[in-house]
């Protein structure tokens, strides 16, 4: 699309708002009467994920409206630019290539005349000896002992992706083996990971992109304190610590020897990190092995997303149709239900995954939307959400859709537990589309006066992602098909996706501010009346001994 073009003045945005102002208050009950095989036919399957988009309050009319918004905005034309290294990250004036980071030895991608991918290759091969030497124990610290524990230092996208894919294939995670992540800056958080290890058995994997960031620095330096307080030498740290980033120099003069530290490189955002060098715990934890059918499951859906026509494109899909609910019904959030409790910080993951990269307020040019673009990203595993948050998605007054995110066959032995939990699953998505209208409540006998507290609206839309099992090879499909729908819902909005400045304001403000909390006198009145007073109580009270 031209950028003088205004997304909300085409020819398909105007379609597409007349086509909602036909549909918006058709129910879904209807629409099912209408059409009764559309649970059939609103299906697309890619690789192992297999998507049921038919509880969404839409018809193939509307898919049609919405795939060609797509082609107008060139949405397969950009992903090709993405994919092949256009600098499309333009305020950071950087190419967006994480899906080199899972292409085959044999690929070409090209970025400023050169093949990126040898590179890609040659530290895949450096974290796969590393991993295996940890896993056999081949690798020993300062005092011969071999590694028993694992701790990440990482935050944002250097620690939400291996912290969640760890924690989803635990299954397959070497049983030895204990890996840990600290992100906070809290202190909790690093003292608690630390409290029970054992120096002589632990390695430090300090994960930054760009090495500067304040909490992972600060954990590092800890955590290193500790170890040399323990083990009497800085020599120790060389056998401790390893570090993954982009910023060579800065690793070398945290004390790290250069020999332990994994590449990565500026045009892997750090929310797309998790299949390059940041994986690394990951790697270890699970093996090399499992680690290559993990990439080799972003590849398959990469190549879907490049080639699938719109109408068959399952990530395509899965944005235009966010699309929908937030631009046309306004839905302010959006909900992640994984029905796998080894799926339990997916949605933490995908927050930063949309919510970064979509949460914009100006397109590209710089120019102000006058439409609403990311919506909240929210949620937590099935059956959990529905003892606490359901019931405002049955029965409050806005409206979610939600992702219901299903496996067939489970990673445990209990069956019995997965066919219940399953049938939840369904259940809840038959529960939202559908309802149970009031005179269906009265016909149970349920006095007149509760029949409006015990009626549930029903017309909540839901997609359903049905895989067979939580391996390595589908949790890269399924993390591939969210980057492809967030990057197709800000094409769509016409937003740079891929950089991330919201979040410098209140970086610069702390570093205004921790030398004031730390200092007797008054506070510069520089602030505002409610950050002075909040700094000044906060120094009156933090001392141990007030
Ligand atoms: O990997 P690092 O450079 O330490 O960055 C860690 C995180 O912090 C930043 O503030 C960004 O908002 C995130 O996108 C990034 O993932």
């Amino acid at each position: 699309m031209e950028s003088s073009v205004h997304l909300t003045q085409t020819a398909e945005w105007e379609a597409l708002a007349a086509h909602h102002h036909e549909l918006a208050d058709t129910h879904l009950r209807d629409l099912f009467a209408s059409d009764p095989d559309r649970g059939e036919r609103l299906v697309v399957e890619a690789g192992d994920l297999y998507l049921d988009y038919s509880k969404h309050r839409l018809t193939s009319e509307t898919i049609e409206r919405l795939t060609d918004l797509g082609a107008r905005v060139d949405l397969l034309g950009r992903a090709a630019a993405m994919m092949g290294g256009d600098r499309i990250n333009t305020t950071e004036d950087r190419a967006v290539l994480h899906t080199a980071l899972r292409a085959p030895r044999d690929a070409v991608v090209t970025l400023d005349g050169e093949n990126v991918v040898p590179a890609v290759h040659e530290v895949l091969d450096r974290m796969r000896a590393f991993a295996e030497a940890v896993r056999s124990g081949k690798w020993t610290g300062y005092t011969g002992r071999p590694v028993r524990t694992v701790v990440n230092i990482g935050i944002g996208g250097s620690d939400l992706g291996p912290a969640m894919a760890t924690r989803a294939l635990r299954s397959y995670c070497h049983p030895a083996l204990d890996v840990r992540f600290v992100s906070n800056i809290d202190g909790a958080d690093l003292a608690h990971a630390l409290a029970d290890l054992d120096p002589a058995e632990t390695l430090f994997i300090v994960a930054s992109k760009t090495f500067t960031t304040l909490e992972t620095l600060t954990n590092a330096a800890s955590a290193r304190d500790w170890l040399v307080a323990a083990l009497g030498d800085e020599a120790a740290v060389a056998y401790h610590f390893a570090a993954v980033s982009t910023a060579t120099e800065k690793v070398e003069a945290f004390g790290i020897d250069p020999a332990n530290m994994f590449e990565f490189w500026e045009w892997v955002g750090g929310r797309y990190s998790l299949p390059s060098a940041i994986g690394l715990p990951l790697m270890i934890a699970i093996g090399p092995e499992r680690f290559d059918e993990f990439l080799a499951g972003y590849r398959v859906i990469d190549e879907h997303f490049a080639s699938a026509p719109l109408t068959e494109n399952l990530p395509a899909l899965m944005g235009l149709i966010g699309v929908w609910y937030v631009n046309l019904f306004d839905a302010p959030t959006h909900a992640i239900l994984p029905y796998n409790e080894e799926l339990v910080r997916f949605p933490a993951f995908l927050q930063q995954l949309d919510m970064e990269s979509n949460g914009k307020r100006v397109t590209r040019e710089g120019e102000a939307v006058d439409y609403h673009t990311g919506p909240v990203v929210w949620g937590e595993p099935g059956t959990n959400g529905q003892h606490a948050f359901f019931q405002l998605l049955h029965q409050g007054t806005r409206i979610v859709p939600c992702d219901f995110i299903g496996t067939c066959r489970p990673t445990h032995e209990l069956d019995v537990h997965h066919d219940l939990l399953t049938a939840n699953l369904f259940a809840q998505g038959e529960a939202l589309a559908f309802g149970k209208p009031a005179p269906a409540v009265s016909a149970e006998g349920v006095p007149d006066e509760l029949v409006p507290h015990r009626a549930f609206p029903g017309n909540v839309p839901s997609s359903t992602l049905l895989v067979p099992q939580l391996t390595p090879h589908v949790l890269g499909q399924l993390i591939a098909a969210y980057e492809h729908k967030v990057f197709t819902q800000g094409v769509v909005w016409d937003i740079n996706s891929f950089d991330q400045w919201g979040v410098e304001l209140g970086k610069a403000l702390a570093n205004r501010i921790s030398p004031e909390l730390q200092r007797a006198a008054e506070p510069e009145l520089a602030h505002d009346s409610s950050t002075n007073a909040l700094i000044r109580r906060y120094r009156r009270l933090r001392s141990r001994h007030a």
